[in-house]
């Protein structure tokens, strides 16, 4: 195995007006390509935040995190936009899709700027592993919950990521519906050989991930 994903020693606070909120103090983590994470804690201790800068959509105050060995803290912006659009799917607890757009344009969508001749093929493959070729040309509030959550992991898909980092994506559905979607995430997840690193709440659904991480006092805890 080799590392894809690592934090070392990240701190990270929030300013408010004269307010510190401190958030991370000194998170390290090494992320060994393919496997699967969870990470639970107490509401409000920062898993949202650490996503984010795993996910280099936020920089640390201080640290470093690197994936493949490259700092997404020093990287200049255009080269950090390149990697959370080609190597990272993000998935959020709200599924975030476009209600003008019908379902496969919506999947299509992160892949327009790269104009790949195959983009329709890849889009119809995933929403067919998602179970939801039926429905490519409704728009999204026309779908339940769980489908458009499944429109998400499929869109998060499109670009072939090799890192996929999920903020509670089941937090919005009954947990009938959220072990489907579940299920769908850990079976693409396995099949495309993704990392994945999934914020919860759930224990049940932290026990499905190899390795059980916790948020607690700012660091974190295997
Ligand atoms: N942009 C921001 N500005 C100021 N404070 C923030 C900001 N984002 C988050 N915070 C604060 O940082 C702390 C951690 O927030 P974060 O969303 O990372 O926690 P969380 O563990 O994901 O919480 P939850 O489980 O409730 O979603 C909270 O106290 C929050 O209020």
């Amino acid at each position: 195995m080799s590392e894809i994903l690592k934090a070392e020693e990240v701190h990270k606070n929030y300013r408010i007006g004269k307010r510190t909120v401190e958030v991370l103090h000194g998170v390290s983590l090494s992320v060994q390509r393919g496997e699967t994470l969870s990470v639970m804690g107490a509401s409000g201790s920062g898993k949202s935040t650490l996503l984010h800068l795993l996910g280099g959509l936020d920089k640390p105050d201080s640290g470093d995190v690197q994936f493949e060995g490259n700092s997404l803290v020093s990287m200049k912006a255009p080269k950090r936009a390149a990697f959370r659009a080609n190597r990272c799917g993000f998935i959020f607890q709200s599924y975030h899709l476009l209600p003008e757009l019908d379902v496969l344009q919506n999947v299509i969508l992160p892949s327009m700027a790269a104009r790949r001749k195959d983009a329709k093929t890849r889009a119809e493959h995933l929403l067919d592993r998602v179970g939801l070729c039926g429905r490519m040309d409704h728009r999204p509030m026309e779908l339940s919950g769980g489908e458009q959550q499944r429109v998400a992991l499929a869109r998060a898909l499109m670009n072939e990521p090799d890192l996929i980092l999920a903020d509670e994506p089941t937090g919005n559905l009954d947990s009938h519906t959220g072990e489907n979607v579940l299920h769908n995430l850990f079976d693409l997840a396995q099949s495309e050989q993704l990392t994945l690193i999934l914020v919860t709440h759930n224990e049940d659904v932290a026990r499905l991930c190899q390795r059980e991480l916790v948020l607690k006092d700012g660091k974190l805890e295997e």
